[in-house]
Formats: C-alpha cells, sequence, structure tokens
C-alpha cells in the first residue's frame, strides 16, 4: 500500500506524525516520535525565543468520556536555541517541522533569520494560532496582520515555510484567509489547531477543570473532528495546488485518518489521542487506513486523496 506524500523536495514514507505540543518538548519525547516505524516525521513544540515554563497547572485535561481534551499549556517550551541544537545535531532521514510561536511578530522575525542562516534542513511551521498566552490574541484571526508577518518573512525566508492555522467557521473567513496565503509561496498550511477558548465542567465539584483563565482552553480531540474536517476541505478547495494541507484535529481512528485525506490532506497529524493513548497510537492508525483502503480496493493514498464526493 502506498502511504507516502511529498512536500517540495522533502518525502514522506508515512503521512502521520504527532501535532505541535504533544510528545514533543523535549528531546527524548522527539526521539520516540522519530523512532517510531509509523510516523513519517516530527513537528518541535512551538518554540518561543526564551524558555517558558506555560501556565500554572491543573493546564491539560482528558474528558472522561474520551471526546477530547482541553488545555491552557500557555506556550511551555526549552526555547529556540534547544530545539536549534536537537535538529541540528539529529541524524534521521525523516523530515523535521520546526514550529515557532513567537509572541510578537518581531520575535518570529528574529527567529525565521536565525533559521534562515542555520544549516537546518527542514520544514519551519509558523504557529499563528496560539490560543492560550493570555493577552495574546491568535494571529490567524487577524488577516492583516498574517499578511504583514508573511509579507515581511517572504522578503528574505527562502526554506520551506508553513503556517499552523486555527479553525474558522466561516465561508467567507475560508475566502479570505485562503486569498492571503495564496499571495506566498507557501510549503504547506496546517489546520486546524485547538479550538480556542472551550470550557469544560467537573461535575462532582461544578468547577471548571483547567487552572489558567478561568478554565477556558483549546478544545481538541473527537469533539473537534467535523471542524478540522471543514478546515481542511475548504483550504484544499481554495488552496493553489503547490501548497500543501496538513489535516490536523479529531484523528482518533484510521477512518478520521482517510476522512482527512478524502477532504485533501497530505501529511495527517496527531495530537489528543497520542497525548492519550501514548506512541503507538501510530500503528493503530496506519493498520485501521491500511484495512479502510484495502477494503475498498485502493492502492494507494492518491486513490483517495481529495476525492470527497458530494451530493449533486
Ligand atoms: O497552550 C499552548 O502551548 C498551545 N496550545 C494549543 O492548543 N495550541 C497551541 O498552538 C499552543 Cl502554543
Amino acid at each position: 500500500m502506498q502511504l507516502t506524500a511529498d512536500i517540495q523536495n522533502y518525502h514522506f514514507n508515512h503521512i502521520l506524525l504527532n501535532a505541535a505540543g504533544v510528545m514533543c518538548q523535549t528531546s527524548t519525547e522527539l526521539d520516540a516520535v522519530l523512532a517510531s516505524e509509523y510516523t513519517g516525521a516530527v513537528v518541535t513544540k512551538s518554540a518561543t525565543p526564551l524558555v517558558r515554563p506555560g501556565n500554572p497547572a491543573p493546564r491539560y485535561y482528558e474528558l472522561n468520556n474520551g471526546l477530547g481534551t482541553i488545555n491552557s499549556m500557555g506556550l511551555p517550551n526549552e526555547g529556540f536555541d534547544y530545539y536549534m541544537n536537537y535538529v541540528s545535531a539529529k541524524e534521521t532521514y525523516k523530515p523535521i517541522f520546526f514550529s515557532i510561536a513567537g509572541l510578537s511578530k518581531q520575535e518570529n522575525i528574529t527567529m525565521l533569520h536565525q533559521l534562515q542562516d542555520a544549516d537546518f534542513d527542514g520544514l519551519i511551521e509558523l504557529n499563528l494560532s496560539c490560543p492560550n498566552v493570555p493577552g495574546k490574541p491568535q494571529t490567524g484571526y487577524d488577516f492583516e496582520a498574517t499578511e504583514q508577518i508573511l509579507t515581511e518573512a517572504f522578503a528574505f525566508f527562502k526554506k520551506p515555510l508553513g503556517v499552523k492555522l486555527p479553525p474558522y467557521f466561516d465561508i467567507v473567513h475560508f475566502d479570505d484567509i485562503a486569498a492571503i496565503l495564496n499571495k506566498f509561496p507557501l510549503a504547506f498550511v496546517n489546520t486546524i489547531n485547538s479550538i480556542g477558548n472551550g470550557l469544560v465542567i467537573d461535575q462532582t465539584t461544578d468547577t471548571v477543570v483547567i487552572k489558567p483563565k478561568a478554565g477556558f482552553g483549546g478544545i481538541g480531540g473527537t469533539l473537534v473532528k467535523a471542524t478540522a474536517l471543514a478546515n481542511v476541505r475548504a483550504l484544499r478547495d481554495r488552496l493553489n495546488t503547490n501548497i500543501k494541507i496538513i489535516g490536523t484535529g479529531g484523528v482518533t481512528t484510521g477512518r478520521d485518518v482517510y476522512d482527512h485525506i478524502l477532504c485533501g490532506a497530505d501529511l495527517v497529524e496527531v495530537g489528543s489521542q497520542l497525548a492519550i493513548e501514548g506512541i503507538t497510537v501510530f500503528e493503530r492508525l496506519e493498520k485501521e487506513l491500511t484495512e479502510i483502503l484495502t477494503k475498498k480496493g485502493y492502492h494507494s493514498l492518491d486513490d483517495v486523496r481529495g476525492q470527497l464526493k458530494i451530493i449533486s
């Protein structure tokens, strides 16, 4: 079964990888994702210039019905230099995505200059959608700011650059963000990040389940699948074909992976379910995906990608 994909001159022997933020903050976690036989790549925790402890705990919670997660981590990470050292020293044939999430346009531009000048050979994911830094809006919801930072970035940045987007919920917003993104030679778009600022209640204590922001946090897992598929499909339909799509959100079974590909995804990321199930999730998802493809008589993901049918 052909389960491969390409983004520019990077080849992926498997289409699954972690979502930034999950199993990717330390070198031990990054090594575990790379070591899995069933991952095609790894993405780092979004880096800020300096080390960040993140928000006070409890800041992550798994709903006891298994339907999702809520997090307000607050961008905890080891700092830009840690991840630069990791990717520079790493001997791997698998592509590495280096995620950055500066707290200002200038921080992102500075990190992009450092990445441009470094001998890092990989892909860069500009996170425009962290919902959990108090007082900091999600850039992806500010279309002018999004266009501005991409204009400044592409004035000097020549390595493969993609963006991690928040979910959109309005057809006109799909039109608007796609029109902006199509102005730039992006390698990929990764959609979606968690659905920002949800609220989960502990039924026994009538209390929110996470401490930061009075309990407001990003929602992931099964609960966000319909929104994730819509964003993958809407952007695939609108973006230039040379901008590849990474589908993220709501992946807990092989069928969910298949659905993301039907909507147009080239790679598929696993966040909440990886946090819940652990590294073995990748083997299970690939086996379940392969079963579906075999049953349908397909030999390659190319037979499926973007082939979602509508009712005519
Ligand atoms: O709170 C976080 O660290 C976080 N949490 C998310 O759900 N998405 C992000 O992009 C980030 Cl940066």
